[in-house]
């Protein structure tokens, strides 16, 4: 399979009043088009800024981000988002929020086929019947849903999220997953996940790249070898239970805590 996202050499360092302070130092990652690329590591590895480059909000110092071939040196209206705290517009319904992107990206598409495609998605991830209430009126996880919706409306050539299920709670974050899973089933994308749960990582992504500890390297790539329909039981069989266990000592390894006992 084709390259979709090329991450070749990437370097990159912020320029802070005690000097640079070097984050990304030989990042590779390539991801094939309409897979899922989950991505874990330290706190502060500078996980985050990969998705500023990717989403072209930053150039990185040396090396190169490519999206379907062409190198990201601005930001991407192909790109959709999703964050750990949706921000949702109060004044907007649901349906309004969802279609934000339709009205800044395919300005000319007529209303009712926006409303259309925004209803579509919310009923997909089972917001159907809350199209015209306001954000404060749902869940944390209904919310999550909603965004979900807003950052796919306009079929972006890559989804990036960024710990977009990290402040919800164990059984809603599973829903989730599923209803991610159903997304992606339903309407291929490619896309790029941060993360720090690693069975997320397992039941959502198709390799799971370990960042190492800052200035963050790839440190292992994992190939996850599980159907693509699978169900949140699969994360409790052997197969799944040694990729965890590998991304787990991985992860170690990048925190430099090789030593200690499991
Ligand atoms: N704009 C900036 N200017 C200076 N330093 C920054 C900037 N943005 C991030 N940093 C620093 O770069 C490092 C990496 O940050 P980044 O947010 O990419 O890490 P992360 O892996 O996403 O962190 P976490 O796991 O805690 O979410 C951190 O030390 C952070 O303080």
């Amino acid at each position: 399979m084709s390259k979709f996202i090329d991450i070749k050499g990437v370097r990159h360092a912020y320029r802070t009043k005690n000097g640079p302070l070097p984050v990304l130092d030989g990042l590779d990652i390539e991801v094939p088009e309409g897979t899922f690329c989950a991505v874990v590591g330290p706190s502060g590895c500078g996980k985050s800024t990969l998705t500023r480059l990717i989403s072209g909000l930053m150039k990185p110092d040396t090396g190169a981000v490519v999206l379907a071939g062409e190198e990201v040196a601005s930001p991407r209206k192909t790109v959709g988002m999703a964050f750990q705290n949706p921000v949702m517009l109060e004044w907007r319904t649901i349906l309004q929020n969802v279609m934000l992107p339709l009205e800044i990206v395919a300005p000319r598409m007529p209303r009712a086929e926006a409303e259309a495609r925004a209803a579509h998605l919310l009923d997909m991830v089972g917001l159907k019947g809350f199209e015209g209430k306001k954000p404060s009126e749902l869940s944390g996880g209904m919310r999550q849903r909603a965004s979900l919706c807003r950052a796919l409306v306009h079929r972006p050539q890559v989804l990036i999220m960024d710990e977009p299920f990290g402040a919800l709670d164990n059984f809603t974050r599973e829903d989730l997953w599923q209803t991610m899973r159903d997304l992606r089933a339903a309407e291929p994308f490619t896309c790029v996940l941060i993360t720090h749960d690693l069975r997320e990582s397992v039941f959502l992504g198709d390799q799971v790249v370990v960042l190492s500890g800052r200035p963050a390297r790839t440190q292992y790539v994992l190939d996850v070898d599980l159907p693509a329909d699978r169900r949140i039981d699969i994360l409790y069989e052997p197969k799944a239970g040694e990729m965890l266990h590998l991304l787990r000592d991985q992860i170690r390894i990048a925190q430099g805590r090789t030593g200690e006992m499991h």
